[in-house]
């Protein structure tokens, strides 16, 4: 992509309503722009972060098992009076009447929605154990959205349930998704801790929430330092295998958001040096909870006995548009973004000092196009600019190499190049300079 046909409307200055660095970032490198409160247009830049962060969830739900739908943002309020939590969910859902006066809402979740889809095609626990989820935008009408896309209104979100015969197979369903998390926020560069967890509106009694450690983090969570340590299920987990072994590292150390928290077990169990008390940002949940919402939906399978029975079932959430935002917090430093190679929206910022000289952009304009035909997405500054404003930009956007182009370097063959996230410069050839890119 050639800077000079794309659009990135960098801000000089911070926004002063932003109040942490991923806001301020998101909003200074023109990755979003605010439309109202909590809700945003996701620019260029940004919408290609969140497609990259969908990918990664994308591929460990399929690998986990899970098969994805699309279900609507808009759903009918009758079926939220079927589960009984039309009534009870307050102020934060979006309530719509149409115009045949019926009444409608903005999905804040999908439990009921896809409980019907399920009781609608499966009667026979045959067909079980299933796992149908989606990527989809949510509205909740939060009192006080904050921290940019963090807490936004509307949110991306993917969202996944499954339904088994009874407890014991729900579990496994259960486990099947925390180990899918634990290596899709691993493969995102973050370091998400599983830690107990409320289960409010969602209901159940059993429920984990993934936290990334930060200090703007809005939960406060308690644990013991050796669970930041503990091993992430290889890409090639055999989820038909052993789940609670993959599992138990992570659940033998305390870990719990500040909800659920009990000091005087954190103190029994947790040598004092190895106490952490800080803040967490929640990227993702998961629950289980039974027959909450097939009961009173009837959605109920025939058992081996030929009985009728309503299926258990969970849900697990990840904040895919609050990620972008989580991994900021993780990754910058004072000049800007510092993006994972997973999730950057292009893999290499080509900097050309010098449009108007001829060799300079002949050379830049040939390490374009071998990287390009490499499959390597590049951001070509091909604008005529001061440098200073250049190296400050492709800082601020983070992408993770700079290969540096100028007349000196061209004059004997050489450009520079720069890993973001360390820092470190290497004046090489251009063939070594791509052959270390490609
Ligand atoms: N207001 C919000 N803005 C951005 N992300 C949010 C917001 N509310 C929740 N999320 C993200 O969405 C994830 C799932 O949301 S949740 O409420 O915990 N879980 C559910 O909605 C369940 N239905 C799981 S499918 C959260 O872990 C969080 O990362």
């Amino acid at each position: 992509m050639r800077l000079s046909r794309y659009f990135l409307p960098i801000l000089r200055e911070t926004p002063k309503e932003a109040e942490i660095v991923s806001h301020r970032l998101m909003l200074r490198a023109g990755l979003v722009r605010q439309q109202a409160a909590g809700i945003y247009s996701w620019l260029p830049l940004g919408q290609r972060v969140l497609s990259r962060i969908e990918r990664i969830v994308r591929e460990e739900q399929d690998r986990a098992g899970a098969v994805e739908i699309l279900m609507p943002t808009i759903q009918p309020a009758d079926l939220w009076r079927e589960s009984g939590r039309y009534d009870d969910y307050g102020k934060e859902m979006l309530r719509i009447v149409d115009r045949h006066e019926r009444d409608m809402l903005y999905g804040p979740t999908n439990e009921e929605m896809v409980t019907e889809i399920f009781r609608s095609y499966v009667s026979s626990y045959k067909a079980l154990p299933l796992n149908l989820y989606h990527i989809q935008w949510k509205f909740r009408d939060e009192v006080r959205p904050r921290f940019g896309v963090m807490r936004g209104r509307e949110f991306l979100m993917k969202d996944a349930y499954s339904f088994d015969i009874d407890e014991a197979a729900a579990r496994i369903s259960y486990n099947k998704m925390f180990v899918a998390y634990l290596r899709t926020f691993a493969r995102m560069g973050l370091t998400a801790i599983p830690m107990r967890a409320e289960t409010g509106p969602i209901g159940g009694d059993l429920s984990h929430e993934f936290l990334v450690l930060a200090e703007t983090g809005e939960s406060g969570v308690y644990c013991h330092k050796d669970v930041l340590d503990q091993p992430v299920p290889g890409e090639g987990f055999d989820y038909s295998g052993d789940l609670d072994a993959a599992i138990a590292p992570w659940t033998a150390y305390y870990a719990a958001t500040e909800d659920v928290h009990d000091q005087e077990r954190f103190e029994r169990e947790v040598p004092e040096d190895k106490r952490l008390h800080t803040r967490g940002i929640e990227v993702g949940q998961v629950f289980y909870f039974g027959t909450k919402y097939s009961a009173p939906m009837k959605a109920t399978v025939a058992g081996p006995d030929g009985v009728e029975r309503p299926v258990h079932s969970g849900s697990y959430g990840v904040g895919v548009s609050r990620l972008a935002g989580a991994i900021i917090e993780a990754s910058h430093d004072d000049d800007g973004i510092i993006w994972p190679d997973s999730v950057a929206p292009f893999a290499v910022g080509l900097i050309n000092l010098k449009p108007v000289d001829e060799a300079t952009s002949a050379a830049a304009e040939g390490i374009y196009e071998r990287l390009t035909k490499a499959g390597i997405d590049v951001l070509y500054d091909d604008v005529d600019n001061r440098a200073g404003a250049k190296f400050a930009t492709m800082d601020l956007i983070g992408l993770p190499w700079q290969v540096i182009v100028g007349p000196k370097g061209i004059a004997s063959g050489e450009v520079e190049i720069k890993r973001r996230a360390t820092g470190e410069r290497e004046t090489l050839t251009i063939d070594a300079a791509i052959n270390r890119l490609v």
